[in-house]
């Protein structure tokens, strides 16, 4: 698999300023691969994906995207290969109904009309919310905002997907609402998915994580082997996944299980397997 993302040897220091908010950084994100950003507030998570956007320029390193070596001249080349999705739906809506919503993307990009129309009903469909074509953004719950910003992304066709705390307004059931679509996306159009959160729940989905803390890489690996790392994680800030702490709370009392469960379905299994039914 080739690389849709690559940073190398990133140092950053915001323009005007002195600190170094990004030490030394190098990023690998394979093609059809979905990677989480977990850390810590300020440890440099969303910096990556302004650097990764163009919105800032490193001034050591360098930020290669789908092949194209970002740089004040290749930017809109660049952009176009990547949808950002943020953390406030309301912020993301320039339609009065859902549907002017995901064309005003296509629109601003020049898109024909008959084409226009058949990609913004496609994007909703993958979303499912093509019932909801003549609603009012402002009128639906977090979780199907998120997913109509998806939809505007996906109607674009961009390789990459970079959700930016994309799900910490949601309620859970939101959350999960974009999380599974997250999942489905990348198993359906083979999208490069990257996300960026304080929500090692979500993180756990992941292909890869990478773990950053104050403006370096400080691990990065598989969800199980990132979540072994346990109490360090902890001690970096950052709140485990609820069954993982239930694991503990049951170790404590007793109570062991075979496996570190990641999700609420593999602690019920494991729990069921090795414990209930022995
Ligand atoms: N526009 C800016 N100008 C100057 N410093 C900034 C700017 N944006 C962020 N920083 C600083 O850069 C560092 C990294 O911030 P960044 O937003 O990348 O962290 P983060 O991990 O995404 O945090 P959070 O989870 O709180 O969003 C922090 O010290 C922050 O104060």
């Amino acid at each position: 698999m080739s690389n849709m993302i690559s940073l190398e040897n990133i140092t950053f220091k915001y323009p005007g300023t002195e600190k170094e908010v990004l030490k030394n950084v190098s990023i690998s994100i394979k093609t059809g691969e979905w990677t989480a950003i977990v850390g810590h507030n300020g440890s440099g998570k969303s910096t990556l994906a302004k650097l990764m956007n163009g919105l800032y320029f490193p001034e050591q390193g360098s930020v290669t995207i789908a092949g194209i070596g970002l740089n004040k001249d290749t930017v809109w080349d660049t952009r176009r290969h990547i949808g950002m999705v943020f953390q406030n739906p309301d912020n993301q809506f320039v339609g009065t109904t859902v549907q002017d919503d995901v064309a005003f993307g296509l629109e601003n990009h020049g898109i024909p009309q008959d084409i226009m129309v058949d990609r913004v009903q496609t994007a909703l469909k993958q979303v499912k919310m093509d019932d909801f074509l003549q609603h009012e953004p402002h009128h639906l719950s977090g979780g199907q905002k998120q997913r109509v910003a998806m939809a505007s992304v996906l109607a674009l066709r961009p390789d990459i997907i970079i959700l930016d705390e994309a799900t910490s307004m949601l309620d859970p059931a939101g959350r999960a609402e974009v999380i599974e679509l997250v999942r489905e996306l990348k198993r359906q159009e083979e999208m490069t998915v990257l996300s960026i959160t304080h929500d090692l729940e979500e993180a756990a989905k992941a292909d890869r994580i990478i773990v950053m803390n104050q403006g370096e890489v400080y691990r990065e690996g598989t969800p199980e082997e990132i979540f072994a790392l346990g109490q360090e994680l902890v001690d970096l800030g950052l709140d485990l996944p609820f069954p993982l702490k239930m694991a503990h709370v049951l170790n404590e009392r007793g109570i062991s299980l075979e496996r570190k469960p990641l999700t609420e379905e593999e602690l019920v299994n494991e729990l069921w397997t090795s414990y209930l039914n022995k």
